[in-house]
């Protein structure tokens, strides 16, 4: 149990690490309380919740793995190579794919709540 918790510390520093030294991470984090804030006005069904919950979710954690490759990279080799170039782009592909998807779902969502309100 003891050994359990200090696991949990340890991915809770994690978290906090990247909140603290990762601008990005700060922005994903601010559209997501601004993505919960407009979903409360606008009162969305359960199951709309639900895919928003999972879409933020898949760009908080893209971008926690982000920073996980950019740091082993780093500590790998500060030089230009290649391979580290590949490493991180791809890893910052990984957040970009997130983020469209996030935003395609948002839309989903959103866009018919909005519409019922204007018209
Ligand atoms: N060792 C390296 N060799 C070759 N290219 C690199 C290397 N390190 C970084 N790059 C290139 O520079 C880009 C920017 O790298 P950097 O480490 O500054 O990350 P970043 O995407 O700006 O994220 P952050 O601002 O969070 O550090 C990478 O996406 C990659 O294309």
């Amino acid at each position: 149990m003891a050994r359990l918790l200090r696991s949990f510390g340890y991915a809770a520093s994690g978290i906090v690490s990247a909140v603290r030294r990762e601008p990005n991470m700060r922005i994903h984090l601010a559209a997501a309380g601004c993505v919960t804030l407009l979903g409360a006005l606008l009162g969305i069904a359960r199951l709309e919740w639900a895919l928003l919950l999972l879409a933020m979710g898949m760009v908080v954690t893209a971008e926690l793995m982000n920073t996980a490759v950019e740091r082993a990279v780093d500590l790998n080799t500060l030089e230009p190579h290649p391979l580290a170039k590949a490493a991180k782009d791809t890893a910052a592909g990984a957040v970009l794919a997130a983020a469209v998807f996030a935003a395609v779902i948002g839309a989903v969502i959103f866009i018919p709540h909005l519409w019922r309100l204007i018209t």
